[in-house]
């Protein structure tokens, strides 16, 4: 007989993930997914329905790792103009893969916020410059706090400067991080000598310039996931050396890509197996929009713990 599916809150996800291994265990995916049919990752480009009435995007996103037998399809809603509601919403539906049964609805939206910090932070590892002391977040939501998080792990920062839209917003983040955030007034102060910049805007026209980049230093270019957004102006995508998260994704989504005309040189997949050079002395930049594969490996922690969790609880009851 089948069991009910488990709910599992975001509060519960918080608790359960712990980043540093679901850093190694994205790192593996990333590696597999670049492996093609060798990698067993079976991960389409999403399905994006644009709900133009209300300025929103619905996306739907099936993934599934044969190495580690999981299933799973997140559903994601991004509507920049929310106020009250995160500008993300996301379900995902944990499946059994070896009979398609429903295991449990895990929440997304937390979800989306670790893995993509992670997934910025292992790029971030294989790209940019060991000695890394300045910090630029231009944005100052959810994943700026995420990808502070995850870009902790590798280092201590002696400086973050925070830019964002709404400098209230960038003030509140800054309080956050502690005493070494700055809030800054433009784009072009927050990233002036950074080492690390990660844009994670809902800008849909390039708010960062080359001439503003120190060489050498590595981006993580997180926003602008739909094919006519960008975060990053075309010269700065054409002179630095470009990686993604995936070729096919971000040749349909990723509006910085597809509008320089740029080139991209590897998947960071690629780097991560060996195939191509982390060329960290350069200019590089992550291009991301987001991998299905993500999801399903931090699913699989969550659910994985939480039932382990269960089991103890009913065994060894308070
Ligand atoms: N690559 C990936 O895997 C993923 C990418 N994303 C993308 O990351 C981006 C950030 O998402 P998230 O943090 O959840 O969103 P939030 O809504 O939580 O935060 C967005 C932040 O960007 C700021 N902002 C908006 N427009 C501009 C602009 N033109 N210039 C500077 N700052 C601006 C906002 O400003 P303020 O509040 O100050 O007014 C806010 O601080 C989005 O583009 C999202 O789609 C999200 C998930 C996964
Ligand atoms: O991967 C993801 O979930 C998203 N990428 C951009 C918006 C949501």
């Amino acid at each position: 007989m089948s069991q009910a599916p488990k709910y599992i809150s975001g509060e519960e996800v918080e608790k359960l993930l712990d980043l540093k291994e679901l850093l190694n265990s994205i790192e593996t995916a990333l590696g597999n997914y670049s492996k093609g049919k060798d990698g067993g990752v079976v991960q389409p480009v999403r399905l994006v329905v644009p709900i133009e009435k209300h300025h929103g995007h619905l996306g739907v996103m099936p993934g599934y790792s044969s190495s580690d037998e999981a299933l799973a399809t997140k559903i994601v809603a991004f509507y920049p103009e929310n106020k009250d509601l995160p500008t993300h919403q996301a379900w995902v539906l944990m499946q059994d893969p070896t009979n398609g049964s429903l295991n449990a609805i895990i929440d997304g939206v937390s979800i989306t916020s670790i893995r993509t910090g992670i997934a910025s932070a292992v790029a971030t590892k294989h790209l940019a410059n060991p000695n890394s002391r300045i910090l630029a977040l231009i944005g100052a939501g959810v994943q700026a706090r995420s990808h502070f998080k995850a870009l902790s792990l590798l280092q201590s920062f002696d400086e973050v400067r925070i830019f964002s839209r709404t400098r209230a917003s960038a003030q509140k983040l800054a309080k956050e991080i502690g005493k070494t955030a700055k809030v800054c007034s433009s784009v072009e102060e927050a990233v002036e000598d950074a080492d690390i910049i990660t844009t994670v805007s809902f800008a849909t026209t390039p708010i960062l310039k080359a001439e503003w980049v120190k060489p050498g230093a590595h981006i993580n270019a997180v926003g602008a996931c739909r094919p006519d957004w960008r975060e990053l102006e075309s010269r700065l995508m054409q002179e630095s050396v470009v990686y993604c998260d995936s070729r096919d994704a971000c040749s349909q989504e990723a509006g910085d890509i597809i509008l320089s005309e740029c080139d991209v040189f590897a998947e960071i997949g690629e780097v991560i197996n060996g195939e191509k050079q982390a060329l960290w002395e350069k200019t590089t930049i992550f291009k991301s929009v987001g991998m299905a594969i993500e999801d399903v490996l931090s699913a699989k922690i969550v659910y994985e713990k939480y039932m382990h969790q269960l089991k103890q609880d009913s065994e060894y009851p308070a």
